[in-house]
């Protein structure tokens, strides 16, 4: 960059102010901006911002700061433990560019949040120094306090109106950029009928990073492709077995013959066109997701909840008709392989579309360059045909209402098989809880924008075969279980099932609506009770409330959810509490996923808040 007449120059090392609070640390000057007026800096452990010329000042005139007086003058000081600098920083080991965002835990009233974000500024990782008292009188210096203000009041707008967008887009007084070190450079790869975008990116290095492997890496994904299909014939065999023990060998294999049913793949594709066509219905909220990397928000047609409401309609009328839904049950395993094939069929559909999808389109996971990995993982982050977004669809719509259907058949097949006028307490409630769960989901739709899988997993095999196959036909077992396995349930037993259920609900439900509502809109006054930390992409972290409970509150709902949901088979077998077993196993490894991503972005903020907050799931034990 040619450096213009201006104050510093570049490669000068100064003292940089670190927005949002009066602690300087010593950065060099990289260039500057005539145009929007600001110097590019960088710190010491490779963050890059834009200052603007106040928020620098020349070297003389300050002194180290003592660490002791920095910290107990910090009202946030009082709640955090371990604070020594050279502490956090051996314990950090995956420092971004959070790892030098001032820590802090603020209190934000409804009319002060703003201040109380400036006055709590409490810890930071670089060794601060602060101006001498001579520098600080002098005259420069009191038009420069009430500028620091000004400025660093622009950066809390920033963070707490459209925070994530601003940061990625470059636009604020402040700019706080990716780090080199976020991950590795990798070729870009360009739509073939997109020339400019294709000559953009040939000329800048992509931006994007491949994380870590996961779910044991390269072997693992050829591991979970055949295992995952494998176990979902393996549970719906079991299922017709009069002694349905998970631990019992594999039933024998039925003829190949027994899989294939042209019919069940008819009704499958039916099912699946017909929610496809409720989605596309201009029916219902336009809700905007996260913003990406890019900065862009997509929009999503949030209207699930009509969608089941039509679909139990036509379901209700369909079976008023005659229609004769235990088919679903004498038809499982056929209806299961074609729903398989579809998700096969669909996942290389993505894979292959991901080739030609811009480096800015694709996840950060599922870019390792193994195609049995990536085909695995997804690479495309949102998949779209027009509006149509295939991610998005698939995780809430066909599965999901799917599931229902599904489970009231099985209610049907109860009731056909025993002679029953109504069906058994244990099968209501499996129903209801199940049906409850769903509802709530596609009621709180918009929701779903805020979870990893929309905002970081890729499509690929493993969310299109979970959504499409895993979650209908596996999430149905206790219903599919209690066809041919009935469990008589006393009342006191049902009142206490119910109770247990809805604490669990109530948990998970609250938990998730807060932390939506607080990435939604950071200053809600709903929330501004609530302690956050701030970090260095400009979105905070709930640290009290729900979130302050355990770092997953809302795994906690949902697991006491599963085993109400488990408890009225009985424990005759283990197969209706596949699910139970199953999900700890998911929501555990989900978990850690998350921290990794969480530390991966927020750097030392996130270490503060796992020491703030040190349960993950269960309080007190795990
Ligand atoms: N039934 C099932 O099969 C099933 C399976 C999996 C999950 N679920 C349920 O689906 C829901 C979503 O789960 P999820 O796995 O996507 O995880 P989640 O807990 O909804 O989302 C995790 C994200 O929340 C943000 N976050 C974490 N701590 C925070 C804090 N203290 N303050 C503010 N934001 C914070 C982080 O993202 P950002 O900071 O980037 O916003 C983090 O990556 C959960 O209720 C879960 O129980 C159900
Ligand atoms: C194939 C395997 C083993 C894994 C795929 C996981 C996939 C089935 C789940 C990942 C996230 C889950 C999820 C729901 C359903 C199951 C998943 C897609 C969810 C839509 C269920 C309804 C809830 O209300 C919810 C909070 C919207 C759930 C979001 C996450």
């Amino acid at each position: 960059m040619k450096m213009p007449t201006v104050k510093y120059q570049k490669g000068d090392t100064v003292m940089g102010r670190w927005p949002g609070s009066s602690l300087y640390y010593q950065v060099k000057v990289l260039g500057f901006d005539s145009k929007s007026q600001l110097y590019t800096v960088i710190y010491k452990d490779g963050t890059e911002l834009e200052l603007k010329e106040q928020d620098i000042k020349n070297v003389t005139g300050f002194q180290t700061r003592s660490r002791s007086r920095s910290r107990s003058r910090s009202p946030g000081r009082r709640r955090s433990r371990s604070r020594s600098p050279a502490r956090t920083t051996r314990r950090s080991s995956s420092r971004t560019a959070a790892a030098v965002a001032a820590t802090a835990i603020t209190e934000s009233t409804q009319s002060s949040r703003r201040d109380t974000r400036l006055k709590d500024t409490v810890e930071v990782r670089l060794s601060p120094v602060e101006q001498t008292k001579a520098a600080e009188n002098s005259s420069n210096n009191k038009h420069e306090k009430k500028e620091e203000n000004n400025t660093a009041s622009k950066v809390i707008e920033k963070s707490e109106a459209k925070v994530e967008a601003e940061s990625e887009k470059n636009q604020g007084p402040y700019n706080l950029r990716r780090r080199k070190a976020d991950g590795d450079a990798k070729p870009a790869e360009a739509k073939p009928d997109q020339p400019e975008k294709k000559a953009k990116e040939a000329a800048a290095p992509s931006t994007i990073p491949s994380a870590p492997l996961d779910f044991g890496g390269k072997i693992g994904a050829y591991f979970w492709l055949l295992f995952l299909p494998a176990w979902v014939l393996f549970v719906i065999l079991q299922g017709n077995l009069t002694d349905p023990s998970l631990i019992n060998a594999p039933p024998p294999l039925p003829p190949l013959d027994t899989f294939w049913d042209a019919q069940a793949l008819c009704f499958v594709i039916l099912w699946i066109l017909f929610q496809a066509l409720l989605y596309i219905l201009p029916v219902g909220k336009l809700s905007e997701g996260m913003p990406l990397r890019s900065g862009v928000r997509l929009k999503y047609r949030t209207n699930g909840f009509f969608a089941i409401m039509v679909s139990a309609i036509v379901v209700a009328v369909a079976v008023h008709q005659g229609a004769d839904l235990t088919y679903i049950h004498s038809h499982f395993l056929q209806l299961a392989t074609a729903t398989f094939i579809i998700s096969v069929l669909l996942s290389i559909y993505l894979y292959v579309r991901s080739r030609y999808a811009a480096s800015e389109e694709l996840a950060l996971g599922g870019n390792s360059g193994n195609v049995v990995y990536d085909f695995f993982k997804g690479r495309e982050l949102n998949p779209r045909i027009k509006n149509f977004d295939l991610k998005f669809f698939c995780e809430m719509r066909p599965g999901l209402i799917g599931w229902c259907l599904i489970n009231f058949a099985m209610a049907l097949a109860e009731m056909k098989k025993h002679n029953l006028d109504a069906p058994s307490y244990a099968m209501i409630l499996v129903n209801l809880f199940q049906l409850l769960y769903v509802v709530d989901g596609l009621w709180n739709e918009e929701a779903i924008l805020t979870t990893m899988d929309l905002m970081h997993d890729g499509f690929g095999f493993m969310l299109a075969f979970g959504d499409l196959v895993w979650v209908p036909f596996t999430y149905t077992l206790q219903a599919y279980y209690l066809v041919l396995h009935p469990n008589a349930l006393s009342l006191p037993a049902v009142i206490a099932i119910v109770t247990l259920k809805l604490i669990g609900f109530y948990i998970f439900r609250k938990s998730n609506s807060e932390k939506n509502a607080f990435r939604r809109n950071p200053s809600n006054p709903k929330l501004s009770h609530l302690k956050t930390i701030p970090t260095a992409t400009g979105k905070s972290l709930l640290v009290s409330g729900w979130w302050g409970v355990v770092r997953h509150p809302n795994y906690l709902g949902d697991l006491i959810m599963a085993l109400a949901w488990s408890l009225p088979c009985g424990f005759s077998h283990l197969l209706p509490w596949y699910y139970m077993i199953y999900f700890i196993i998911l929501l555990v490894h989900r978990d850690s996923r998350d921290m990794s991503e969480c530390r991966r972005k927020y750097g030392s903020a996130w270490d503060e808040y796992c020491r703030t907050v040190r349960y993950r799931i269960i309080p007190r034990v795990y």
